[in-house]
């Protein structure tokens, strides 16, 4: 596919002028999918488009490159498992294939719509544009995604999610990307497009974040965008409703938005350029020339329409527009607000170098070094490189993550599934152990941010004390993230995910020579106990724990959240997730040095678990605010209890739990939940029936509580094993993850982790099964039958 430009020459460094556009010949066009090769420089995934023959010599495809572009992955077919764990060892086979070389895992971690736009937009605004293939992938993935034919309703729009139903926010901003990728109006799918948007109220029906990148690229005018005041930046930090107390990812993307707000800052060319004026009249339901923009300030389509606006935040906004921007916002204070928040920016890039928390907040940081020093400076330069490791290649096209990968959070649970399955002492996955154990232990934050350097001191147990000096960050050594190293946010879960895999792996005796351990320390003790610091520091006054820091303030700054397509995003909540995760890695570590901050440790135990068993609903269930839904929160939650000794033996609650999850069952032996039990906060089965991701969940929740009966059990088992392709691989399902209520997002690689995990723990618990022939298409046989009289 040629991309040819309209309008003027290329400029001298290759790139467009701001006044040049591009439209792509055909809109439908493919790389060659046998270029593309995905290298991991020590955590960090990057794409790249190989050119020249020369290159693809050198380099070959990997099992892992053709498996994450829809390519066969040339894997051998397995002997029919006899066994659930032979089950669980072809998955093993499969899955250890896609271990990349430091030890770590990738994946396409998609699923929300509006990150590539953002990106899309950023780019453009900023006169860099991505390599030709990848700008061809992106079209295409874009297009894949749209909802068309049979795919939710195939209206021609795009949703908030890959799954979700057409949204002003989607259609608007991925028309819009494709746009500025060249794509022309006249495109049947971009027709068809356009007429969701229209009949959806067009795109003055966005929620605030549409609004506010329309504006930068100069489709919108700024008066559309309700205020995001940096001035919030200067209150002090005894101030309820000063930003560092609200949740990180909502502070972080306010950070630079508010910037850009205050400067107004516009796209400079956009009164010339084609696609910006096009946009301006493909747009909207009247002509552009007459919307008086001020007026749709608060018009939000029904669909976008997730969490409304509050009636305390339209007053705050009718002050801010009508009081305090005309008379009152005076000169010297902006600037003293503008000047501290790109220091905060600054800040949050140096931490990171640039890879920055997510992908919201990376594109729009980037927007403001432009802004602040130009687009040549080092620091707009340092965004372009980094912004790449969001980028992935996947079958339907080139996708953005979303975030930086799933590195350090989908090795641990790899690990943690070969030993619940009770793998991880066989030779063959030593050296696939091995490595992910390494990868691990080189992703620990092993210094606090810039600005913790000189307080606290090193040697005192963090604390959840921040300060501005800091960005209002939390201590971070002896954490991990989520993703790698460089990106240095800690996550409770992740910490203690991550140690928990650690401990599991180096205290393993060699089954030959039980005296000798089986897996090097590569995690000192000391390196050890920085981890329980961090989990230590991160627990709530209540006894939960949320998922970056400690909860800086009321839930009921969520009359304040001015995002409208998300629910629950202004503060840090409790998790069970989160709490679950902490409790069981502080059990491990205590086991195992039990003079370590001994009564830190039991009263956070106590606590937590009291947290915990209070969060259960009348129904025995637990809702995950991470993954979908009930049956993913109540595995974790069923796994802390047993440490606690709390099992489906002695335990009312935990015989709660297993019937909420008995209840459930699908005639198949499966669970299948819908991605609606997030948003509505009830369980909704899945429209698919069951789903192996939470087929396992569920297993292995029931295996840890101890469940008694085999019965129900064994057929989720068999139908995870029928589920299984020849060569050990289980096929995509429905998405697994979620966040912020509303918004999905895929765990690829949860369908080989946790099926994996088990498939073993069942068979350690039951022994194998009776195989007579095939395992699909199992007959339902009466769960009631044995469950009667029995719970
Ligand atoms: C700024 C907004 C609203 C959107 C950007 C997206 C991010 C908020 C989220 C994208 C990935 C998330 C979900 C991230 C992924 C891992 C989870 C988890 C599974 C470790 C969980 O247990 C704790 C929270 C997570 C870190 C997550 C938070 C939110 C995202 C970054």
């Amino acid at each position: 596919m040629s991309v040819r430009k309209r309008g003027e020459a290329p400029t001298a460094n290759g790139k467009p002028n701001g006044t040049t556009t591009y439209h792509l010949e055909a809109s439908d066009a493919k790389t060659d999918h046998t270029r593309w090769r995905l290298r991991d420089d020590d955590g960090r995934h990057t794409w790249h488009y190989l050119q020249t023959d020369e290159e693809l010599k050198q380099w070959p495809m990997t099992v892992a490159d053709r498996y994450f572009l829809g390519m066969d992955p040339g894997l051998p077919q397995l002997p029919t498992p006899r066994t659930p764990l032979q089950a669980s060892e072809n998955g093993l086979a499969f899955y250890t294939r896609l271990q990349l070389p430091p030890g770590n895992w990738a994946c396409e971690y998609g699923g929300p719509m509006f990150l590539l736009p953002g990106l899309i937009v950023t780019l453009y605004v900023t006169d860099h544009r991505l390599s030709r293939p990848e700008e061809i992938e992106i079209v295409r993935y874009i297009f894949s995604m749209q909802n068309l034919g049979a795919k939710n309703g195939g209206d021609g729009g795009w949703g908030l999610h890959v799954e979700g139903d057409s949204s002003v926010f989607g259609t608007a901003m991925n028309y819009t990307a494709l746009r500025l990728l060249g794509v022309e109006a006249e495109d049947e799918r971009m027709r068809k497009a356009r007429g969701c948007l229209l009949g959806l109220g067009g795109a003055l029906a966005a929620p605030h974040w549409g609004k506010f990148w329309l504006s930068v690229l100069g489709v919108m005018e700024w008066e559309i965008v309700n205020p995001v005041p940096p001035e919030l930046w200067l209150l002090p930090d005894w101030v309820p409703i000063a930003p560092w107390r609200w949740w990180i990812h909502m502070r972080m993307v306010f950070l630079p938005m508010s910037y850009a707000w205050s400067k107004k800052w516009v796209y400079p060319h956009a009164e010339t350029d084609a696609v910006v004026r096009g946009l301006r009249q493909e747009l909207f339901t009247l002509p552009y020339e007459e919307v008086r923009w001020g007026r749709y300030r608060n018009a939000i389509s029904g669909r976008d329409n997730y969490h409304p606006k509050s009636w305390v935040l339209n007053l705050v906004n009718w002050f801010l527009v009508l009081v305090w921007i005309p008379f009152l916002r005076m000169g010297w204070l902006v600037q003293r607000a503008e000047k501290w928040t790109w220091r905060l920016i600054q800040m949050e890039d140096e931490n990171s170098d640039y890879a920055d928390l997510a992908p919201v907040n990376n594109p729009m940081n980037m927007l403001c070094c432009c802004i602040a020093e130009g687009p040549e400076a080092y620091s707009v330069k340092r965004h372009r490189e980094r912004i790449r490791e969001f980028l992935f290649m996947s079958k339907g096209g080139m996708m953005m993550n979303g975030t930086n990968g799933v590195q350090v959070w989908d090795t641990a649970f790899t690990i943690q599934a070969l030993v619940g399955a009770g793998l991880a002492t066989k030779p063959e996955y030593h050296e696939m152990l091995l490595k992910a154990l390494q990868f691990l232990e080189s992703q620990q934050f092993v210094d606090h941010c810039v600005g913790y350097t000189t307080s606290p001191t090193y040697s005192d147990p963090p604390t959840s004390k921040t300060s501005p000096e800091t960005g209002y960050r939390s201590p971070r050594r002896g954490g991990w993230g989520f993703s790698n190293r460089d990106q240095g946010y800690v996550v409770s879960d992740c910490v203690s995910e991550a140690i928990k895999a650690i401990l599991m792996l180096q205290t393993l005796k060699d089954p030959a020579n039980p005296s000798r351990p089986l897996f090097p320390e590569v995690l000192s003790l000391e390196r050890q106990k920085w981890a329980i610091d961090i989990i230590l520091s991160l627990q709530n006054t209540n006894g939960g724990v949320a998922s970056y820091e400690t909860r800086r303030g009321g839930e009921w700054l969520e009359y304040l959240n001015a995002a409208e397509v998300f629910g629950r995003i202004m503060v840090e909540y409790d998790y069970p997730e989160c709490t679950t995760a902490c409790v069981t890695a502080l059990s491990l570590f205590h086991s195992l040095n039990p003079n370590y901050r001994a009564k830190d440790i039991e009263n956070f135990q106590k606590r937590a678990v009291q947290w915990i068993r209070t969060n259960q609903r009348a129904d025995g269930s637990w809702y995950g605010s991470w993954g979908i839904c009930f049956t993913y929160a109540g595995m974790f939650a069923l796994e802390s209890l047993k440490t606690q000794g709390e099992t489906y033996e002695n335990s009312e609650r935990v015989r709660r739990a297993c019937q909420f999850f008995l209840d459930k069952q699908a005639e198949d032996g499966g669970w299948g939940e819908s991605y609606r039990s997030c948003e509505t906060g009830v369980w909704c089965p899945h429209p698919e029936g069951s789903q192996v991701v939470n087929t396992a969940w569920v297993v292995i929740g029931l295996l840890e509580a101890h469940f008694p009966y085999k019965e129900p059990l064994e057929r989720a088992v068999r139908l995870l094993m029928g589920r299984q392709q020849g060569n050990g691989e289980w096929l995509q399902e429905g998405i697994e993850g979620v966040f912020n209520k509303s918004c999905m997002i895929s765990y690829p690689n949860y369908k080989f982790i946790f099926p994996v995990k088990a498939l073993g723990m069942f068979e350690r618990r039951f022994g194998g099964l009776e195989m007579n022939g095939s395992v699909m298409n199992e007959k339902r046989t009466s769960k009631k039958e044995e469950m009667n009289g029995t719970t």
